[in-house]
C-alpha cells in the first residue's frame, strides 16, 4: 500500500527560554511511506529526528502539521505502532517473557493465558533469546536487553515500527549480529519501519529509502535517497558492489557538506 504513513507540513517549535527567541527545530517536514518500507532517517545531532519520531509514536504533538497512518491521524501513542529506544525501556522487575507477555496482554486482553505464552514465545525464538525466558534485565547483556524490546515491539505486531537508534550502545560485534537479525526478521514480515541511525553503513544495510535532514535550527527533509542496492544484500557482500561506494559517498558527502547549506526552502530531490 503507498503512502501508508503521510506526513504534512510538519513544524517544531519550543519557546525560547527567559524571554527569548523560539527555537525551531524544523520546518514543513513532508514525506510518505508505503507498507512494508524500511526507512532511515539521518542527519546531525540536533535537528530533530527524535523529535519526528516522537510525533510518529504519539509522544509529542507537532506545533504544525499533520501525520496519519493507514489513513488515520495520528493523535497520541497506540498499540498500532511498536517503539524501540537506546535505552531498552524494560521493566526491571520483570522477566523477558514477562516484559513481552505485559505487552501482549495491553494489546488483546481476552486472549487466554496460553494462548499469550505460544505468541510470547514465538517472538523470544525469533530474537534468539530460547532460554532465557525467565531471566531479569538485570542479568541480561545489553544486546540480550535490546533482543528484548525488539521481541516485545514486534509481539504487539504493530502497522509501523519507530526505531530510535536501537543499536546505538552496542559494541560493534553485537551490533552487527543484531543488525543481522533484523534484516531477517523484517524481511519475513514486511514490516513498516522509521528508524533513525547515525550509522551510514547500518542505513545502506537495512533501508529501502534513506532520509537525509539538513542542520537545525529550522531543519528540512533535504533528500530523499533510495537504495539502489539488492534486497538481498548482506552486511558481509554489500561492499563488494560498486553501488555501495557511490552510495556511501553521497551520504558521507551530505553530512559532511550539503546538509550545513540548506535554508528551509529547500526541495526534496
Ligand atoms: N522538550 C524540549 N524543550 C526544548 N527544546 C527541546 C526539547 N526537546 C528537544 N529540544 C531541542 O530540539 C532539538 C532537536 O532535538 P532532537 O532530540 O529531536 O534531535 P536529534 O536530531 O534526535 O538529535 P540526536 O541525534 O542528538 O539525538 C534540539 O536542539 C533539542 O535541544
Amino acid at each position: 500500500m503507498q503512502n501508508f504513513l503521510q506526513v504534512q507540513g510538519l513544524r517544531k517549535a519550543f519557546p525560547g527560554t527567559g524571554g527569548g527567541a523560539e527555537l525551531v527545530v524544523f520546518d514543513d517536514v513532508n514525506f510518505t511511506i508505503d507498507r512494508g518500507e524500511f526507512v532511515c532517517i539521518i542527519g546531525h545531532s540536533g535537528c530533530g529526528k527524535t523529535t519526528i519520531l516522537n510525533v510518529l509514536a504519539g509522544l509529542e504533538a507537532p506545533t504544525d502539521g499533520h501525520s496519519f497512518i493507514d489513513g488515520r491521524e495520528i493523535s497520541g501513542p497506540s498499540l498500532d505502532r511498536g517503539v524501540v529506544f537506546q535505552s531498552h525501556a524494560l521493566m526491571p522487575w520483570m522477566t523477558v517473557r514477562g516484559n513481552i507477555a505485559f505487552a501482549v496482554r495491553s494489546k488483546w486482553p481476552d486472549w487466554s493465558r496460553s494462548k499469550v505464552d505460544s505468541h510470547v514465545q514465538q517472538f523470544i525464538d525469533m530474537v534468539h533469546l530460547t532460554g532465557s525466558e525467565d531471566k531479569k534485565p538485570s542479568q541480561l547483556s545489553g544486546g540480550m536487553k535490546q533482543r528484548v524490546g525488539i521481541a516485545r515491539a514486534f509481539a504487539i505486531q504493530p502497522k509501523m515500527l519507530l526505531l530510535d537508534e536501537p543499536f546505538g550502545a552496542l559494541d560493534a560485534l553485537t551490533r552487527g549480529n543484531i543488525q543481522d537479525e533484523l534484516v531477517t526478521i523484517v524481511r519475513g514480515t514486511q514490516q513498516t519501519v522509521f528508524m533513525i541511525t547515525h550509522d551510514v553503513d547500518e542505513a545502506i544495510l537495512l533501508s529501502d529509502k534513506i532520509f537525509l535532514m539538513s542542520n537545525g535550527p529550522r531543519a528540512v527533509l533535504a533528500e530523499i535517497v533510495t537504495n539502489p542496492l539488492p534486497k538481498d544484500r548482506t552486511r558481509a557482500t554489500m561492499h563488494h558492489d560498486p553501488k555501495f561506494y557511490e552510495l556511501r559517498n553521497h551520504l558521507i558527502d551530505f553530512l559532511v557538506h550539503r546538509s550545513k547549506s540548506y535554508a528551509s526552502t529547500s526541495s526534496v530531490q
